[in-house]
């Protein structure tokens, strides 16, 4: 019976295609009309686009628009702080509601604790830790647990060293490839090649010589990009989950990946079934860097990822690693070399800065440890300018609505409906961060606020800015990255600009699919002139 069926629906697919075509939209638009009339949403009138209320194609329409980030404050202003964007969605860019949706709740408490969306399963490729996609509180919780101090200022100082031999190569390469002849260099590349350099040497002290090829060897940042790419274009796409497995999405990315590690551990036979020896013996010779750690941490996940192995579970926190410093910061990088172009007075104030401690930029003398005083505070705040205006993790960190449910302002959204916010809508909140919110102002970061108080004392402005904002997310699953994040940019901030005059020769463009990419500024470089 079932067979004769299926014979009958392939017989009229093949024999009638118009009439199959209309089947198949009336039973599409009555699927999306059931679920928009039953929809929680709908009765409480909760508003939004007319399109995004029936169909997630609305949304993935304007992120493969590459738009979508800008699009979304639009229809913030449009809508109010809380917007319906997806039948099962919701927009919120409320700072204030930040901590409803992403506080410190006890991931025990099932009842009351907003786990990331299934929509982060499309980035898992391996069955392994994964740490951005993990759903799971409690891996995730744990894999926090095993990795942060490495992670910490602390951890990260004691790789300075290689921070420097890395910035010691940018400088080598663009003098190389771009001073000496004159030519324009396009910005992201090199921020780009930075990255993949810094990771190879804090992963395992390696040289790995993209600055001082000046190219994008092997394809290794294009592969990074692949990933990403494919991966925020699915993310918005429920049914990707149905049609996809982890092992498909890894057979799919395996090229990519692998290349990636082959280049950034400088392993060139580097496979993932007989890897595990290479990964070892190149840990072993580097105890204090994090290829060591990253193997240890995997050791102690290992019994909650049976169908894992060594090699897999070692090379996806590098994955992770690259997928932040070679993905993200860039972006942000970009932009900041940017404004500060067209900030003179904020340059030379980093300029004069940075003469203070011999021109070098130390992480000790930024660091407030052993009763040390930070001697870069227009700096770092010019950094952190940066990354709230451009915060290039820009993709709504969507969370399910757990079995209490939960109010955001008058409406009620009960369990099982995706919550979230987005970095570029809750940053650019003028009710919280006032009228200038768009502006280029480092020094907002070292002011009072105006009217609050903390502790019996005036609060900053950066405690205030940081209790609001969603550049590195917040709450339990915030950036592991983050403290990276700031020492990549000042590092290589601090070297272009006491090395070199800027002359920007192409602007900037954004270009959003899960991160929001700064594509194609060039600068000219010159020797700086002595002031
Ligand atoms: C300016 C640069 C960066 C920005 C704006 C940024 C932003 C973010 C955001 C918003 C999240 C939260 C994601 C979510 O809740 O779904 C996150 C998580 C994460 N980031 Fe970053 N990131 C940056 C750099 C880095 C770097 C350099 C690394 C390298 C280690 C990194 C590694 C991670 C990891 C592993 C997570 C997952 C943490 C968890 O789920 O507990 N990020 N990042």
């Amino acid at each position: 019976m079932f067979l004769s069926l299926l014979g009958w629906a392939v017989y009229s697919l093949v024999q009638h295609k118009l009439c199959s075509l209309a089947a198949i939209l009336i039973l599409t638009l009555a699927y999306w009309t059931r679920a928009y009339l039953k929809s929680p949403f709908r009765a409480q009138q909760i508003p939004g686009p007319f399109l995004g209320k029936f169909t997630n194609a609305y949304r993935w329409y304007y992120i493969m628009r590459h738009t979508w980030h800008r699009d979304l404050m639009d229809l913030h202003k449009k809508y109010g702080p809380i917007v319906w964007i997806a039948p099962n969605e919701i927009s919120v860019s409320d700072p204030s509601l930040r901590n409803v949706i992403y506080g410190f709740q006890n991931h025990k408490k099932d009842f009351t604790f907003f786990r990331k969306s299934p929509s982060y399963e499309t980035g898992s490729i391996n069955q392994d830790f994964s740490f951005i996609f993990e759903q799971d509180p409690e891996r995730a919780r744990l894999g926090k647990y095993h990795m942060s101090h490495f992670y910490s200022e602390q951890g990260l100082l004691n790789l300075e060293e290689n921070f420097d031999k890395a910035v010691d190569e940018l400088i080598e390469g663009l003098d190389k490839h771009h001073v000496k002849t004159g030519t324009p260099c396009k910005m992201v590349d090199w921020a780009e090649f930075f990255a993949l350099d810094l990771v190879a040497q804090i992963t395992a002290d390696q040289s790995a010589g993209f600055c001082l090829a000046g190219k994008d060897v092997n394809d290794t940042a294009y592969g990074t990009r692949v990933i990403i790419k494919t991966v925020g274009s699915l993310m918005p796409l429920p049914w990707v989950l149905t049609a996809t497995s982890r092992a498909i999405r890894q057979t799919l990315l395996l090229r990519f990946l692998i290349n990636l590690y082959r280049n950034v551990l400088l392993l060139p036979t580097f496979a993932f079934d007989t890897g595990a020896a290479d990964l070892i013996s190149l840990k072993d010779r580097n105890p204090k860097h994090l290829l060591a750690k990253f193997y240890n941490a995997q050791s102690n996940m290992r019994e909650h990822y049976p169908n894992g192995n060594q090699a897999e579970g070692t090379t996806i926190q590098i994955f992770n690693l690259i997928a932040g410093a070679v993905g993200v910061v860039p972006h942000t990088q970009v932009k900041l070399i940017h404004e500060l172009t067209l900030h003179p007075e904020v340059l030379q104030k980093i300029r004069e800065e940075l003469q203070t401690t011999g021109d070098t930029f130390r992480l000790e003398d930024y660091l407030p440890y052993n009763n040390r005083q930070n001697k870069y505070p227009i700096f770092e705040s010019a950094v952190r300018e940066a990354v709230r205006l451009w915060p290039a993790v820009a993709f709504s960190l969507s969370r399910v609505v757990p079995p209490s449910g939960c109010q955001l302002h008058q409406y009620h959204i009960p369990p099982g409906y995706n919550v979230g916010m987005a970095a570029y809508q809750v940053n650019y909140d003028e009710g919280y961060f006032g009228s200038d919110v768009a502006q280029f102002r480092p020094e907002r970061w070292l002011e009072d606020h105006p009217t609050q108080m903390l502790g019996g004392e005036k609060r900053s402005m950066k405690n205030y800015i940081e209790a609001g904002w969603l550049t590195f997310g917040s709450g339990g699953r915030v950036c592991i990255g983050r403290h990276l994040a700031m020492f990549m940019m000042m590092k290589f901030t601090a070297a272009v600009v006491r090395e070199f005059d800027i002359r920007v020769v192409k602007q900037p463009v954004e270009y959003h699919t899960l991160m929001t990419e700064m594509l194609g500024m060039e600068v000219l470089l010159s020797r700086k002139r002595a002031v």
